[in-house]
């Protein structure tokens, strides 16, 4: 388990990271998301000890980084796919992870079937590989000593679609094992598709933080009647606030329980009812991500 309390990091007059707290369970897989220049890196560096903190603690299941012997068989880091040997094969980097945390080399060939990199992609020199195999590299070397932490900044960059899956399913597989997951991204559907539980960052600062359920939420229900007014009229009657919907229903500020039951009493056939889709964390995370903008995409020279 991670446990950050009450971080801080200032650069100058700069704050990078102001007063984060956020736990990181086993089991789950904690999604950690925010815009460019959030302080996503910065938290992640203090965490695995390579940043000093200004104030507050970072621990892994109790214990400060540093202080964790042998750390790589207890948490599993990986900050910069980019970041190896571009001389040297996959097979050779993870050899030299194992013999330097004193894993059996065996574990190379188990994390190479981890990551689904084939024996050939292993045997090619770094430099060859795409951004996708580096960071499945980079993952295959975090969890070469067998840790029950992972931290992993932007792992899913690069990788596509069908990567991501495959990631999800990593991920989610070494957490059903009862290992805790950190994992950051500025991308928030990239993060919905993988995460359990999610830390919002804004400008250093924690915004939202929940389960994925909890925060794609939000309040209210999305419904839709076979007849329309018919629904319409019975949402209007009842005093709910709700809006229409392009699809042809109604968004409303409800839970699906009460806007069920308003149905039932009107007598209105439904054809769908559920929670609410998350757009007021989207709209958040669009506000956050605006104002982090530098540059607006301009326009001019288009006809
Ligand atoms: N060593 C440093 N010196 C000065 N400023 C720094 C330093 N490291 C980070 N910062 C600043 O702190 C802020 C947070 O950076 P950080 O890399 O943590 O953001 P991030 O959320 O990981 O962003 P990204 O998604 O772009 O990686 C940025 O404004 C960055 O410029």
């Amino acid at each position: 388990m991670i446990e950050v309390k009450n971080l801080s990091k200032r650069y100058g007059d700069f704050v990078a990271v102001d007063d984060v707290s956020f736990t990181c369970k086993p089991g789950r897989v904690t999604g950690f998301l925010g815009p460019n220049g959030a302080g996503k890196s910065t938290t992640m560096r203090i965490i695995t000890g390579l940043t000093p903190a200004g104030a507050g603690t970072a621990t892994i299941n109790g214990v400060a980084y540093h202080d964790i012997p042998n750390p790589s068989t207890h948490v599993g880091v990986l900050l910069d796919a980019s970041a190896q040997h571009a001389g040297r094969t996959g097979a050779e980097i993870l050899r030299l992870s194992a013999m330097t945390i004193g894993a059996p080399l065996s574990r190379v060939d188990e994390a190479l079937a981890m990551v689904s990199l084939t024996q050939e992609e292993a045997s090619r020199r770094v430099r060859n590989y795409s951004l996708g195999m580096r960071q499945r590299l980079g993952i295959a070397n975090a969890l070469i000593g067998d840790p029950q932490v992972l931290i992993l900044d932007e792992p899913a960059n690069g990788l596509d679609p069908a990567g991501i899956h495959w990631m999800r399913t990593l991920l989610r597989e070494y957490a059903d094992r009862g290992g805790a997951v950190l994992l950051s991204s500025h991308l928030l559907h990239e993060i919905e598709i993988i995460a359990d539980d999610l830390v919002v960052i804004g400008h250093g600062r924690i915004v939202a933080q929940g389960t994925k359920e909890e925060l794609l939420a939000g309040t209210g229900a999305v419904v839709r009647g076979a007849d329309r007014n018919h629904l319409g009229t019975a949402l209007q009657a009842s005093g709910v606030a709700f809006h229409d919907r392009q699809d042809g229903g109604f968004a409303v500020e409800q839970t699906p329980e009460v806007v069920g039951k308003i149905a039932l009493d009107a007598g209105v056939h439904l054809v769908e009812l559920r929670g609410g889709d998350g757009a007021r964390l989207e709209e958040m995370f669009l506000q956050l991500t605006q104002q982090t903008q530098r540059e607006q995409p301009s326009t001019q020279g288009v006809q």
